[in-house]
């Protein structure tokens, strides 16, 4: 196997959402869950998406653990790797984009480095280097008040600046309009002045494809999906993939209870909590029992069994931001997510001990924990339920045939529960 691209998303809703892009731009893709053993058989791909859990961990691990997936991906013949991160450009002045960009930087020899976490399906679009949530700045969107990462800096130059050794440029939409010889020239010439990376301008998807036709001569970008649009829509284009070859058939139903996990506390999901409460039994978590250790797995899990039968059911810690708030001052930012991260994985382990088959989980750091706990080693990619999120359907999981959906926080319509459930059989 050769691969046409290799990427390392720094978490795994971001993974499937970048596969479920390159898979609908013609590339056939497979999501791995971290560095795939030699023994897991993988077919033939074009891509391949290393998930990482990396995004909130200490800035030398997210790193390492990085390194070790781009040696990977080179050693199976990728000339480019795209390092995934948020289009929300989640992070912290610790990390990670910036020292994980700079170490892969070293590694591959790059010059200046294309960043961008423009996705503009989901409305995420950057201009004169400052990203916009929808129809507002990155630090006046719900980003604002995300449990471990708030976002208060929309200018991206500066935010990467803050987390990179080097100097930090932009490539404005002036620019990228003008072309790719323009983004080429204009690439080149910071290279030139020891300028290590730039955040590039880009509002549509025809910004994305000029974008990704210069940085695919290149060994290193980072960015969203839309970069990674740009990128697989430049090897169709240019002949390296054959186009067409990608299918993103779900294949046959799993059948089985199904069930829903809920630990993001975006407005995104705690909407669409509320709506499927029309549809479904609904528990919310209590956070404070979750932490102080009083067995709120163990309430949740006898109150789910009974139920799977009858149909979905749906489990939520999600919380609005001054809730949130509050719980972080009683424990601690970190320990309070890590606590309920853990108990959604417990949660998931005896889910699926229960006979789940099919399994949606909002929220990023929870998908981690719980697609971890569930020891998936990788995912093939399945129909589009809303933008940015597939039905996967995992590969060598111990528990046999399973569908999941791994939403990230921010996706998905009002109605996104219903919506999964019906295209997960
Ligand atoms: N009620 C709550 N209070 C504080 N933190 C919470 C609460 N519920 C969940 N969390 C934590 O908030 C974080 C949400 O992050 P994540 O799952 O990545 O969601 P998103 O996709 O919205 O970023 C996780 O670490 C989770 O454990
Ligand atoms: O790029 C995106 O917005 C998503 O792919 C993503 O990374 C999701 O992260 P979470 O919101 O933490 O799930």
């Amino acid at each position: 196997m050769t691969l046409a691209l290799g990427c390392i998303a720094d978490d795994y809703t971001g993974a499937s959402d970048l596969a479920n892009t390159l898979t609908r731009a013609g590339l056939r893709t497979v999501q791995t869950i971290g560095v795939p053993s030699d023994d897991l058989a993988l077919p033939e791909v074009d891509a391949v998406v290393v998930s990482l859990k990396s995004r909130s961990i200490e800035a030398g691990l997210a790193v390492s653990r990085s390194r070790a997936a781009d040696k990977w991906l080179r050693s199976r013949g990728a000339g480019h790797v795209l390092f995934k991160i948020c289009s929300t450009f989640d992070s912290t002045d610790a990390g990670n984009i910036g020292p994980v960009m700079d170490a892969l930087r070293a590694d591959s020899g790059e010059g200046a480095v294309l960043v961008t976490p423009a996705f503009p399906e989901t409305g995420r679009t950057v201009y004169q280097g400052n990203l916009f949530v929808g129809a507002v700045p990155l630090n006046e969107s719900p980003l604002k008040d995300h449990p471990l990462n708030p976002m208060h800096d929309s200018n991206l130059v500066r935010v990467l600046a803050r987390q990179s050794r080097t100097q930090i440029g932009l490539v404005d939409l002036a620019t990228v309009t003008r072309g790719v010889d323009a983004v080429r020239a204009r690439l080149a010439e910071l290279a030139g002045k020891g300028i290590g990376a730039a955040i590039i301008d880009a509002v549509f998807d025809r910004d994305l494809e000029t974008i990704g036709l210069v940085a695919g001569e290149h060994r290193l970008s980072v960015g969203a999906s839309g970069i990674g649009l740009g990128l697989a829509r430049a090897l169709v284009s240019t002949g390296k993939v054959r186009s067409g070859a990608a299918s993103s058939e779900t294949g046959a139903a799993v059948g089985g209870p199904a069930a829903c996990l809920a630990g993001s506390c975006s407005q995104a999901t705690l909407q669409q909590i509320a709506n499927a409460e029309r549809i479904m039994p609904v528990l919310h978590l209590d956070q404070d029992r979750i932490i102080t250790g009083a067995k709120e797995a163990e309430r949740a899990l006898d109150w789910a069994r009974p139920r799977l039968a009858d149909g979905p059911v749906l489990i939520a810690s999600s919380a609005k931001p001054e809730e949130v708030a509050a719980l972080q001052a009683r424990h601690g930012r970190d320990a309070a997510g890590h606590a309920i991260e853990q108990a959604m994985a417990d949660i998931a382990e005896n889910l699926v001990k229960a006979g789940v088959r099919r399994l949606i989980v909002a929220g990023g750091e929870t998908s981690g924990a719980v697609v971890d706990r569930l020891e998936i080693p990788g995912f093939l990619v399945g129909a589009e339920i809303a933008a940015g999120v597939p039905v996967l359907r995992a590969v060598g999981a111990e528990a046999g045939e399973m569908l999941l959906a791994l939403k990230s926080g921010n996706f998905g319509g009002p109605e996104f529960f219903a919506d999964a459930l019906r295209l997960m059989r």
